[in-house]
This record gives C-alpha cells, structure tokens and sequence, in this order.
C-alpha cells in the first residue's frame, strides 16, 4: 500500500522563497529498500519556475560578487555547520531516498561538511598573479573573476556530496546558482538547500528547482542567462549538454562514466586486492563512477584470487541500508535495478559464466535488490567489459603479463580511475606512465576521492576539465589581465 497521503511535499526555492510550481503537479521519490513508500514529493518544475530561478540568480549576482572572499566563506562555514547539526537526519533521509548504507550516508554528509569548510577558506586566498610587464613603470596582473549564474544538474548517486562540491566552488568565487537534483535524490538535496536557507544566505544566491531532466535539465543548458553548467550523471546526456551549452558560448564542465580496472598482479598482498575488488565494486551497490567493475588478474594467481574473492562475497549481507546488518543496499531505483539486470542477462548471453549472485536476495521482493554478482571468463569484447552498468557486479577477466593487463585496462572508451596492486616499482612506474585515467591508484581500491585533489577523467569520462581542490578555480571563474600604467 503507498503511503503518499502522509507524505512530506517539498517545494522549490527561488529568490529565497520556498514556492511550489506553475505546473501544480509533484513528482514522488520512492524508497528504493520498499517501493511502496514514498519518501517525499517533489515539485514538477516547468521552464517558468526555471526562468524566476535564473532570473534571481542573475540579479543577486551583481550584490553577491561585489562582497569579499572572507564574508562568502563565513556563510560558507555557517551552513558547514548547519548541515553538521543535522547530520543524522540528512543521512537517514538519503539512505531513504537511494538505497545506500546509513554508515555511508553519514561519511557522505561528514565529506559535504568538509568540502564546504575547504572551499570557505577559499574566500582568504589569492585570485591573482603579478605578472612582469615590459614596461618599467606598468604593474600587470590577472584577477579571476565570477562567470556570473551556474547552471548545477547532478546525479542521485552522491546526493549531498556532489551538489556540494560543485555549488561551493561556484558560490565562493561569486557566482549564484540554480542546483537542478536527480529526482531519485531531490528530498535529500532539498534538505540541504534549507541548510543554506538556514545560513542566512542572500535571496536569490542559491536556488533550487526541481523536474524533469528533459524539461529543467536542458532549459539550464539552453538558457542564455546561464554562463556555466556543472554536470555529473551520464555520457548520453552529458554529450547533449556539452553540445548544447557550447552552441551558445557557454562553459561547461561534464563528469561521467567509468569501467575501471584493478589489476591484480602475482606479486602483490592478495588479500588486500580482494578486500579492495569488495569495496571499490560492490561498495554503494556499484553506483560510482569510480567502482571497478573490471577485475584483470595474472594468471598464476587467479584460481587462488577467485576463491578468496567468493569465499568473502558469499558473506555480504544485503539489505534495507538503515539495518546495522546491512553490508550493501538496494540498486536506487527501479530503472537502475532494470539495467543492471538487463547487463547480466547480456552477459550470460554473451558466455560469461555467472560465479555468484545474479538473482534477488529472498524475501526482499518490495525493493531493488541485487545480490553481488560475479562474472567469470569475460573477455573485453563483452559488453559487460565495456558499457558502465553502476550496479553491484564485477568482471573477471585473466592475463599472462602486465603489459597485456595494461592495454586491456585501457581497452574502453573510458577512462575514470585505475588501480593496480603490485610491490614491484617497475610495475608501479609503468602503470603510472602507461595507464589511461584520470585518478591512478596503486595498492588501493579505484573508488575514493580527496577534496582537494583535482578529480576527473580522461577519454570519454569527462570533457577533460577536472573538479575539487584547487582545479575547480579553473572551472569556476575567468581571468581579467590587469594593466596599470603610472
Ligand atoms: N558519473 C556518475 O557519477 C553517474 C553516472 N550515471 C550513469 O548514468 C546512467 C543513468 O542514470 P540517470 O540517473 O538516468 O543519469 P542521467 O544522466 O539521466 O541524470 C543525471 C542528471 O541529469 C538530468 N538530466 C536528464 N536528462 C537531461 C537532459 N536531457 N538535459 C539536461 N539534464 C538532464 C537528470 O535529471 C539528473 O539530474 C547510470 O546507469 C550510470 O551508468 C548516473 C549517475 C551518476
Ligand atoms: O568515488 C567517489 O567518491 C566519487 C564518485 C563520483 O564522483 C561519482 O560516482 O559520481
């Protein structure tokens, strides 16, 4: 039975009003643990609502870029800690929305906090270089300036963490934003915007607008009031997007797919590598960007890696994300639940052989549930070697040396992450030089991103910008080349 009667509504927020859309219709987020719970309703945005929020966000601009670094990052530490106080309701809202472990959700919503915290100091730091002039009795210099209103469209796999890490770059270098969540996160991301209402944020800084991709996705991308767009979700409406917000002169950053590799080699700590398959593939129900889901081991080792590797997943217990018991939680929605089981279907079509998992956990039939599949004998032909499935399943795949082990990593049109597991130096050294990804990791999972490192991918993962860390400066401002002559 649907408990939508007793559910909560959340609104959009614009101008710094929470308001409901033109349209009069709502959409419900489901709990993907049980389908018959509705965790919230959100607002069914039209391209009206999506106007007045650019229009706000235009408009506060000219007074939000005009304040200093230091007053932006002290609204910045305030609502760090607004969402720090509220830390267990947000996270027990997310593991309600898309499925992932309450332990989970908490370390996402800790790392929300954090980013907000290093991006608040931003506001102290440096805008600019002195640069020699030519010209004795000249002072030259670059100034980074905003870009003016950021368009933010993200996905529901990160609920809080993304949003975050793309609005407080954007925000501290004085641009005012319109967030655009993923349905199936939207209570959760409304919940942290009420946060930067809490904050005390101007009207019209940050606005929140929720809907249909197709409607509110493409309306920020299409808008000639939008300088920028900040993207994460997948290659096919990353691609339109790119396209469309460079047909108007606009800036825009994509972060997308991955098929990582972990590579096993013979001389590594075995155990290690099986622990970091576990917990880089199959950690969030598979749903990173960054979780491996090619595992390529030495053949010398492989019998002895894929007995570890089952004798561990056999024990995972699957599960409602709220239960302490639970290892990993439901696939977060029904649409996700059908495509990781139409790429398992494929692969048995295809001649994998199905070592474990595959089927739903008993008794769990009300939720999304997948139980961690393992697939054995793939070949890169395969398309579960090639298309990203963002579920819990990992693909075995057997070579004789490094170097083969290398240009099968690179054997995708991805190129997100990578890891390696190896005490060899020369192994470590070619892989670095060798590997094409963005995020290189030797001896640890593929998964596990630092704020203040540049993040992103080559080949088709991104548009080869990069975010966090000092690298979202790029994204987020321009530069003005200063000339001063006495
Ligand atoms: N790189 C990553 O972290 C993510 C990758 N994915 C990949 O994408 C697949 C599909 O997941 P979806 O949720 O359907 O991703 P998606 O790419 O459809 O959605 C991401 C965001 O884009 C918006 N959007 C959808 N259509 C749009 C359009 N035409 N114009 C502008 N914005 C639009 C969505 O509403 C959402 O806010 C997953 O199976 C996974 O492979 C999904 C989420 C995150
Ligand atoms: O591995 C992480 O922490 C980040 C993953 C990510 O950015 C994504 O899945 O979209």
């Amino acid at each position: 039975m649907s408990t939508i009667a007793e559910t909560k509504t959340y609104l959009n927020y614009v101008n710094g009003v929470w308001q409901t859309s033109s349209s009069d219709e709502v959409i419900a987020s489901i709990n993907p643990a049980n389908k018959h719970e509705v965790v919230g309703n959100v607002q069914s945005s039209t391209k009206a609502d999506l106007d007045q929020a650019v229009a706000a966000a235009k408009e506060a601009q000219k007074a939000w870029r005009k304040l200093s670094g230091a007053d932006r990052g002290n609204l910045l530490f305030k609502v760090a800690q607004v969402i720090e106080d509220n830390l267990n309701d947000i996270a027990e809202t997310m593991t309600r929305e898309m499925g992932k472990t309450l332990p989970e959700a908490k370390g996402e919503t800790n790392r929300g906090v954090a980013i907000l915290r290093y991006y608040a100091g931003e506001g102290m730091r440096e805008v600019g270089d002195v640069i020699p002039s030519t010209d004795s009795s000249a002072l030259m210099f670059s100034k980074r300036v905003p870009l003016g209103v950021v368009g933010v469209i993200t996905p529901w796999n990160f609920p809080v963490a993304i949003p975050i890490w793309k609005m407080a770059p954007a925000l501290i270098y004085g641009n005012t934003v319109v967030l655009k969540p993923a349905t199936e996160g939207a209570v959760t991301a409304a919940k942290i915007v009420e946060c930067f209402d809490k904050a005390g944020f101007p009207n019209g800084v940050v606005n929140f607008v929720t809907g249909k991709g197709s409607v509110i996705g493409q309306g920020l991308a299409e808008h000639k009031d939008v300088n920028a767009i900040t993207f994460t979700g997948s290659n096919q409406v990353g691609q339109g997007i790119g396209r469309t917000v460079a047909g108007r002169g606009g800036k825009y950053q994509l972060e997308m797919g991955g098929k990582n590799p972990l590579i096993v080699a013979a001389d590594c700590d075995l155990d290690l590598a099986v622990d970091a398959a576990i917990s880089g593939g199959l950690k969030s129900t598979g749903q990173k960007c960054t979780c491996s889901s090619r595992v390529i081991v030495q053949s010398s080792i492989y019998e002895e890696f894929k007995a570890k590797l089952l004798d561990k997943v056999k024990d995972i217990k699957v599960g409602n994300g709220l239960d302490e018991s639970t290892w990993m939680g439901p696939c977060a929605s029904e649409g996700q639940y059908n495509t990781v089981r139409h790429y398992i279907d494929k692969g048995l079509e295809e001649g994998a052989a199905l070592l474990i998992g595959g089927d739903q956990p008993d008794g769990y039939e009300d939720g999304f549930y997948v139980n961690p599949t393992i697939f054995d004998n793939v070949t890169s032909s395969m398309t579960i070697a090639q298309e990203e499935i963002f579920g819990p399943v990992l693909a075995l795949m057997k070579v004789d040396t490094l170097g083969e082990a290398i240009d099968l990593a690179n054997d995708v049109e991805f190129g997100l992450s990578a890891s390696i597991f190896t005490k060899n130096i020369d192994h470590i050294l070619t892989f670095i030089d060798d590997i094409e990804a963005g995020l290189v990791r030797i001896n640890s999972e593929t998964a596990g991103v630092e704020l203040q490192a540049p993040f992103g991918g080559m080949k088709a993962s991104s548009s080869q910008s990069r975010e966090q860390g000092q690298a979202a400066k790029e994204f987020f401002t321009t530069t003005k080349t200063v000339f001063i002559k006495g």
